[in-house]
């Protein structure tokens, strides 16, 4: 199946090149930005050009790569650091930076160095696309006979690889001819819901219908929403998950109206070393986002703004969540740790 990304790839890396689909200008505009060096490519995360956890994680990957052929590991990993501190919440960014550090320091030869390295972060890339598949299956199997779906910002084909997270089951289901519909929250300020979700889904041929973000709960309310999928940014070691600002609220309403809540994210989200979600680091964005979108000015310059781009919902409100190995149900530090300790037994 052709999805959007499939026809406009989200990361490519070629001819020494970060060639990436121009989230910012979507959905009326297809552009690409071309990223030299890892000044460039840094800046492309910090602005969302490319964004989404997985995504980040494999651009920051090929972004190290920008040192240039003829770099020694010094610069490799000056560039591994900087590259770091793009943004701060999506433990994915981290994941990689530590996968393509490790590459270099058992990597002994300087001279075949460069090679080792883009091997490794196409290999983070392909992982990334089985990654995809296998959570569209796991995750299709929770939201089977569901009508109705509600997601919040973009956990799609724009945020990974391709197929995405919290749209890989609805993409999956799409392949079989049974997706649902699903509500997209337009998910203020940068609207990921209403650019990046609505047109993708759109553009694969998959039902959605946009909401301004305070519309979910008379929705649920009516009847009208089945189950909520979304994705993640660092998942804490007893199933708390940090995702896009508006998550929580929707998680709450969700358990009031008894309606399924699921979180979808591969096990590189998960960062096991924080105990709970309350220690994950919470992006603190410009307050121009908000209060000057496009540049027209809707709050007084004498007001106050604040921006955290995500919050954490706790895992009694999340149902299941699930990866590309499986269905954690009713996350806790147990539930969490037994998937982990699966992952590690010898099949
Ligand atoms: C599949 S991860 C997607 C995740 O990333 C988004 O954040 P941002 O658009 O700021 O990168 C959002 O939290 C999504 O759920």
């Amino acid at each position: 199946m052709s999805t959007a990304t499939e026809t406009a790839e989200t990361i490519i890396f070629r001819d020494g090149q970060l060639d990436l689909l121009d989230q910012t200008k979507l959905p009326t505009e297809l552009t690409r930005l071309v990223c030299t060096n890892i000044e460039q490519a840094h800046d492309a995360i910090r602005r969302l050009v490319v964004r989404g956890a997985p995504a980040i994680g494999i651009a920051a990957a090929y972004g190290v790569l920008l040192q240039g052929r003829d770099a020694d590991r010094q610069a490799f990993g000056e560039a591994m650091d900087y590259l770091a501190t793009s943004r701060p919440t999506a433990v994915n960014l981290f994941w990689a930076m530590d996968r393509m550090r490790d590459v270099m320091n058992s990597h002994d030869d300087d001279g075949t160095l460069y090679e080792r390295l883009h091997r490794e972060a196409v290999t983070i890339h392909d992982e990334d696309r089985r990654m995809c598949r296998s959570i569209g299956a796991n995750g299709a199997a929770l939201i089977q006979g569901c009508r109705n779906v509600l997601t919040h910002c973009n956990a799609g084909g724009l945020a990974t690889s391709m197929w995405g997270t919290a749209l890989a089951p609805i993409y999956h289901m799409h392949e079989q001819g049974k997706a649902p519909h699903v509500f997209a929250d337009e998910t203020r300020p940068l609207l990921q819901g209403a650019r990046l979700t609505a047109w993708e889904l759109s553009q694969a041929g998959v039902a959605v219908t946009v909401l301004t973000d305070s519309m979910s709960g008379g929705l649920m309310r009516c009847g009208k929403v089945d189950a909520v999928i979304v994705g993640a940014d660092r998942i804490a070691a007893n199933g708390d998950a940090a995702n896009k600002i508006g998550t929580y609220p929707l998680a709450v309403l969700a358990k009031y109206h008894k309606i399924p809540f699921y979180v979808a994210a591969p096990t590189n989200t998960f960062d096991l070393k924080l105990p709970a979600g309350d220690q994950i680091p919470i992006e603190q964005r410009h307050r121009d986002e908000v209060a000057r979108p496009g540049g027209v000015q809707f709050v007084p310059d004498a007001a106050d703004v604040i921006n955290p781009a995500f919050d954490v919902t706790p895992a009694e409100l999340i149902d299941a969540i699930v990866t590309e190995k499986g269905v954690i149900r009713s996350p806790t530090t147990e539930t969490v740790g037994q998937h982990f300790r699966k992952l590690t037994l010898p099949s």
